[in-house]
């Protein structure tokens, strides 16, 4: 077990959930991003109001299919292959979750994070403009893995957000986010948001506390119970 590997499971107290094998892995993501154009869909569709009764009825017929077989949890909090937590239904990285976007997020030489996206009309805040808590829960992700990155994660305890200019979704979108100092238990990074032309959306600062016990000193994991993981 790495170093950040056995800090992220002390953090976050993670531990395998069901396991998953990878054909259940990919059908799920595959059903995930249905769900995902059928969200889009709700959002813009013009049909009728029958139409639109007759569809509500097929898709509780859906999720009465789907709940007959449920997890109690939502899949597997896991370590992925980079030594971080993996978590499969994340409402803004997970696969699985047809909520997340989802965000991608991948390591730079520099030792911080960055991401490239696009929101559609579903997280819609101001007209044309993408929703300002869809920005924080992005950029707090981002900035959570931005300190595991750098070996010190723990939960968000402060977020800072500026908004520079609106954010426009439907078109390609970058963030970065890097550590600025770790002290004891707390670590601060900085993150932006970047639009098409590369000006800056928003810019966000963050605290992380590391749980008292991630230290492997004995104590408890904090205020995060057995089998969490990272929340935004
Ligand atoms: C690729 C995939 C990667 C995956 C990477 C993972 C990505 C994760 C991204 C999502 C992360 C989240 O959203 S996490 C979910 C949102 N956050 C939460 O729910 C956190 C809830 N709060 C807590 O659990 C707790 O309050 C903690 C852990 C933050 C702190 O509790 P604690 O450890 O008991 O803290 P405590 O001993 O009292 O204080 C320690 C020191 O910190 C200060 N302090 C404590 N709380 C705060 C605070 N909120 N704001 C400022 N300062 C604070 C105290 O004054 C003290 O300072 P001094 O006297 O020492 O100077």
């Amino acid at each position: 077990m790495s170093g950040t590997d056995a800090v992220m499971r002390r953090v976050f107290a993670v531990r395998e959930r069901e396991a998953m094998d990878a054909a259940t892995e990919a059908a799920l993501a595959g059903l995930a991003a249905r769900v995902r154009e059928l969200t889009e869909a709700v959002v813009h569709t013009a049909v009728d109001p029958a139409e639109a009764a007759a569809v509500a009825a097929e898709v509780a017929a859906l999720a009465a299919r789907l709940n007959a077989a449920r997890r109690a949890e939502p899949p597997i909090a896991r370590i992925g292959g980079n030594g971080l937590v993996r978590q499969l239904a994340n409402p803004v990285s997970g696969a699985l979750n047809p909520v997340a976007p989802p965000v991608e997020i991948e390591f730079t030489p520099d030792g911080g994070v960055r991401t490239a996206f696009t929101l559609n009309g579903v997280y819609e805040g101001p007209p044309s403009f993408v929703h300002g808590g869809v920005s924080a829960m992005v950029l707090d992700q981002l900035l959570g893995a931005a300190a595991a990155a750098n070996g010190t994660p723990g939960m968000t305890a402060t977020l800072e957000l500026r908004y520079r200019r609106p954010t426009p979704w439907g078109v390609p979108l970058t963030a970065t986010a890097k550590v600025s100092r770790a002290e004891g238990r707390k670590t601060w990074a900085d993150a932006v948001i970047a639009g098409p032309d590369g000006r800056t959306t928003v810019e966000a600062t963050a605290m992380f506390i590391m749980p008292v016990g991630a230290h492997g000193d004995g104590g408890s994991s904090g205020d995060v119970a057995d089998g969490d993981a990272p929340r935004g």
